[in-house]
């Protein structure tokens, strides 16, 4: 095999923004134990470069350098760290074309939507630099006599980000920034598939003076790092996003340490279109609800329930747009569904469609005889999808729409909520009272209703049941990062309305 990361440097304008190192209190790092792993171009299989697999003492070397950077950091006054935090985002701004080079080299996504994500991921930066201003507490009116009551809102301490492939700038940024913002020093591991992302924010991060052991980026076996850092009683807050699985587990790892827990699982998000759309424009809508990131989202629309009065209508209308959708490399032009991140990714993608049609699915599209790689998966439609196929119960995380004819509204809200996910629905109608009724009936953390975009820096971002705990981004993203201190001011002599 080839090793890429020379005609990657050679491909950036600023071959700087490529580390092959973990960050620790401000030093590009290697392994002490000479471990590392090969990091691969899903979409060619060839080695782009390879990444330390740091040594336990080497994480808690990152504890360290974040619990004595964190004296300062939190001393800071807000408008400090909002320059600071503003210095990174102008960074990633002025960098955003080699950040999607190495994204799209690294994650597969097509260019155009690796740009989408830096700007998306550059957004969380801005919006909680210019929350870090705001972490107001409140006055309480006393009920004890010559006292003063309120509280005071601290950062938390040092917090722990444990990030997925799938969203490899964004996922940070939505996290870090908001941790930063609220005086708490940050430990990132990113998913190994796609860790030069997060060094290349660390890179910049460097650049915008936030100081060593505020930013850190540890790399190394993730089962592992994961462990030492739910156990590590000084970091105090956790956020992850991933599996659900893999949060289950992190929630067990860290009750020993009673942390802070923020977790955004998987999705298996409904897409119910109403009797009175019309067939075309909802199914187009559904197919970019479904495919973006080749279906590796967790908002992707997977089980797509459709009124029975248009189902036919609908499903030759998917089929159509469907087939429109080129699959290819990510660099190249037109390109609208990149690789799928591994081989195990295909193989669970074919077995999820092999079960859906032996117990009974139809398959209208999907020929993975025309895939251009062994990574790549091409987009498959099964309808007659039924709640016994793992379709239906899993999140498939690849380009496999399952469609499922409904009759009423009762029927609809009851499949809709036949899942342990709670992430995000859509919603296609323009029946005000069955927009009202469903979308409260629904039991999910974001319901989006005629719009397949949803998420920004602005908008509270979480599930609910086993998608995950706590929410990300809005105006209370912050403070998930924040403590209140409640403070009672005794003794203070009469105080004219006390
Ligand atoms: N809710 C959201 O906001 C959101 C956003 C993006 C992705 N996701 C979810 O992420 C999942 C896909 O991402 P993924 O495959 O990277 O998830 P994953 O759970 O396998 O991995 C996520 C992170 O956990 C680490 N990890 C893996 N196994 C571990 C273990 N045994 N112990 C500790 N850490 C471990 C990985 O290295 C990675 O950093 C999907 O379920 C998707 O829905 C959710
Ligand atoms: N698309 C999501 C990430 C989920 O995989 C987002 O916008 O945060």
């Amino acid at each position: 095999m080839t090793t890429l990361s020379t005609t990657l440097a050679k491909r950036l304008e600023d071959p700087r923004l490529f580390r092959q190192y973990a960050y620790v209190n401000g030093q590009w790092t290697h392994s002490n134990g000479g471990r590392e792993e090969a990091v691969h171009d899903p979409a060619t299989g060839e080695i782009i470069g390879h990444i330390p697999l740091l040594e336990s003492g080497q994480v808690t070397a990152a504890v360290d350098a974040a619990d004595r950077a964190f004296v300062q950091w939190r001393a800071l006054r807000a408008d400090e760290r909002c320059e600071r935090l503003l210095a990174w985002y102008d960074l990633i701004q002025a960098n955003r074309e080699d950040l999607a080079t190495i994204m799209t080299l690294e994650q597969g996504k097509p260019l155009p939507d690796a740009r989408g994500e830096v700007e998306y991921g550059a957004s969380f930066v801005r919006w909680f630099a210019e929350e870090s201003k705001r972490t107001y507490g409140e006055t309480i009116p006393s009920h004890i006599p010559n006292a003063a009551l309120g509280t005071l809102k601290e950062p938390v301490g040092i917090a722990a980000m444990i990030t997925p492939w799938n969203f490899p700038l964004a996922m940070i940024t939505r996290k870090a920034a908001a941790a930063l913002a609220a005086g708490c020093p940050v430990i990132v591991k990113p998913a190994n598939e796609t860790p030069f992302s997060a060094l290349a924010l660390a890179e910049l991060a460097e650049r915008a003076r936030i100081p060593a052991g505020i930013f850190n980026v540890v790399l190394g076996e993730p089962a592992e790092v994961s462990k030492i850092l739910c156990a590590e009683p000084r970091i105090r807050a956790l956020s992850f996003t991933g599996s659900t699985r893999v949060g289950r587990l992190l929630m067990e790892q860290s009750a020993g340490t009673v942390k802070r827990l923020s977790l955004e699982l998987g999705g298996n998000a409904p897409f119910i279109v109403g009797p009175d759309m019309d067939p075309k424009e909802a199914a187009f809508a559904a197919v970019d609800a479904k495919f973006q990131t080749a279906g590796q989202d967790c908002l992707a629309a997977n089980r797509i329930l459709v009124h029975e009065s248009i189902h036919d209508a609908f499903v030759a209308a998917f089929a159509e747009r469907m087939a429109t959708l080129r699959v290819g490399n990510g660099f190249e032009s037109d390109v609208d569904l990149g690789p799928l991140i591994h081989r195990q990714a295909v193989e669970k993608a074919a077995a999820i469609v092999d079960d859906a049609i032996s117990r009974g699915a139809t398959l209208v599209a999907g020929d993975q005889r025309q895939a251009p790689g062994e990574n790549f998966f091409m987009p498959v439609l099964l309808t007659g999808v039924t709640a016994q196929m793992k379709v239906w119960r899993e999140e498939n995380f690849a380009p496999v729409a399952g469609i499922t004819a409904y009759g009423s509204d009762e029927e609809v809200i009851e499949l809709a909520n036949d899942t342990e996910y709670g992430l995000a629905a859509y919603l296609c109608t323009h029946d005000i009272r069955r927009i009202w009724k469903l979308m409260r009936a629904l039991e999910y953390g974001m319901v989006s209703v005629n719009s397949v975009k949803m998420t920004g820096p602005p908008v509270p971002f979480g599930g609910v049941k086993q998608s995950g705990l706590g929410r990300e981004g809005g105006a209370t993203g912050i403070d998930e990062y924040l403590e209140t201190k409640y403070y009672c001011l005794g003794a203070l002599g009469s105080v004219s309305g006390s």
